[in-house]
């Protein structure tokens, strides 16, 4: 049975720190604060900031040469990169501000999204999600008798990843793995995260007697691991047991992920597509661990931007009507496009997909994510020691110096 694959592009075929003496490793617990301005220089529109050759490895497009094994006794450390997220009230506007600036995003939309983290108590569930992962990674690490610290820092809010970058550097890191917690191809999902490194070692150097801290680099994507795929899997299985028992044979499978403008789409990946191309794949791997061959459909959800751009359609409440209307009796909808149930998960799909699934009278369960399953845990483990051993990338796949790029204006330093 072929999946039902309802993407754009389904014919693209490509594939604060406290003052003071810090504690290794991670930079937790920080004071939520606003963030301050700093005058560091942007990446010009244009110059793929991943060209800096202290990034050590770049993982083109399958033509990647794998890294050199590391020097003996070279210093190294992993860092999960993530968006962050409000922890209060006050926090919430001047995030929102850091995500959007220069984007383009009407004021309405803000004031919306504002008010799906104003109900958490303007607290992102999205902190507290990288702090278990990264407890999680520590631990397996300790198991394994794997001697690596962890870090964490964000591109939206505190602990920002310059200042992390910082923190690297005096600790006397000379080399970090970078784990974004996103898995898939994308100026969003993948080049900014290439681009927060490059914005923090450039912070770096600008400080007294900087040289820009540790080089890096970013890990592959992963959504094919099967780490990944297994603790996809698992938790779309526990989803589908959740309904009646009549209903589950029946239920149609709905892999969903964040929606993204079709020019971004367009230029996903080294050839262009990547982004769905990926999740479909992904979605593809867990729906066959579960229920092989069973027919799926991809759709869309948390678009934002005005409606005169085009996004990747159809939205997952739009989705829901259709299938109402063809006489579907219930969903399970896989957040494949996701690592942890952030906000972007338990509002607009616990809360508003939910609620137009109860509308439309459809049997409704919603898998979970990624998370902290085990799997995808020692998956980092996996990803960092293949990385060590001057592997190739097992995925062939990483934003070279040219993709992913959308002609917009350069993400302002914070
Ligand atoms: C592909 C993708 C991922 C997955 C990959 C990854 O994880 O990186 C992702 C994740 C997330 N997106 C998040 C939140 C937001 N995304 C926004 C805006 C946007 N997202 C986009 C795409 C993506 N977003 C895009 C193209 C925009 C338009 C602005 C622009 O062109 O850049 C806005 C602005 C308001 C709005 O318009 O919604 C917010 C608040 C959170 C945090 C949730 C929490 O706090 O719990 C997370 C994990
Ligand atoms: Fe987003």
């Amino acid at each position: 049975m072929a999946a039902r694959y309802l993407a754009v592009c389904a014919d693209v075929a490509a594939g604060g720190p406290a003052d003071g003496p810090v504690p290794r490793p991670v930079a937790r617990g920080y004071r939520s604060v606003v963030p301050k301005q700093s005058d560091v220089a942007l990446t010009p529109p244009g110059q793929a900031p991943d060209e800096d050759p202290s990034l050590a490895v770049r993982n083109n497009g399958g033509a990647d040469p794998g890294s050199a094994p590391p020097p003996p006794g070279r210093r190294e450390a992993v860092l999960v990169l993530s968006f962050g997220g409000p922890e209060g009230h006050d926090d919430v506007m001047p995030f929102l501000e850091n995500v959007t600036r220069g984007r383009g995003i009407p004021p309405e939309r803000l004031v919306d999204v504002a008010e799906h983290y104003h109900h958490f108590g303007g607290v992102s569930p999205i902190n507290e999600q990288n702090r278990a992962l990264i407890a999680a990674v520590e631990a397996d690490f300790a198991a394994a008798g794997l001697d690596l610290p962890v870090y964490w820092g964000n591109r939206n809010w505190t602990p920002f990843v310059e200042d992390v970058w910082a923190q690297m550097a005096a600790d006397g890191i000379e080399h970090v793995y970078v784990f974004p917690t996103s898995a898939f191809a994308s100026a969003s999902g993948c080049r900014q995260y290439h681009e927060d490194v490059a914005r923090a070692r450039a912070a770096t150097a600008g400080e007294p007697g900087g040289n820009g801290g540790p080089t890096a680099e970013k890990l592959p994507h992963f959504g094919d691991h099967p780490g990944f795929v297994q603790a996809n899997a698992d938790a779309l299985a526990a989803a589908l047991a959740t309904l009646p028992e009549d209903q589950r044979d029946g239920a149609r499978l709905v892999a969903t992920a964040h929606s993204i403008p079709d020019a971004m789409a367009a230029k996903a990946g080294p050839t262009g597509g990547a982004y769905q191309a990926e999740l479909m794949a992904s979605a593809r791997l867990v729906v066959d661990a579960v229920a092989p061959g069973r027919e799926f459909d991809l759709v869309w959800q948390s678009r934002s931007g005005p409606p005169s751009v085009p996004w990747l359609e159809p939205d997952v409440n739009d989705h829901l009507r259709a299938l109402a209307a063809e006489g579907v009796q219930a969903v399970v909808l896989f957040p494949i496009g996701f690592v942890s149930d952030h906000v972007e998960v338990i509002w607009d799909l616990d809360n508003e997909a939910a609620e137009t699934a109860r509308e439309l009278g459809l049997g409704f369960a919603r898998a979970g994510t990624a998370g902290t399953h085990p799997r995808f845990v020692g998956m980092v483990r996996e990803l960092v020691a293949e990385r060590r051993a001057g592997a190739p990338a097992r995925l062939g796949t990483n934003c070279p110096a040219a993709c992913c790029f959308v002609q917009r204006p350069a993400r302002p330093a914070r």
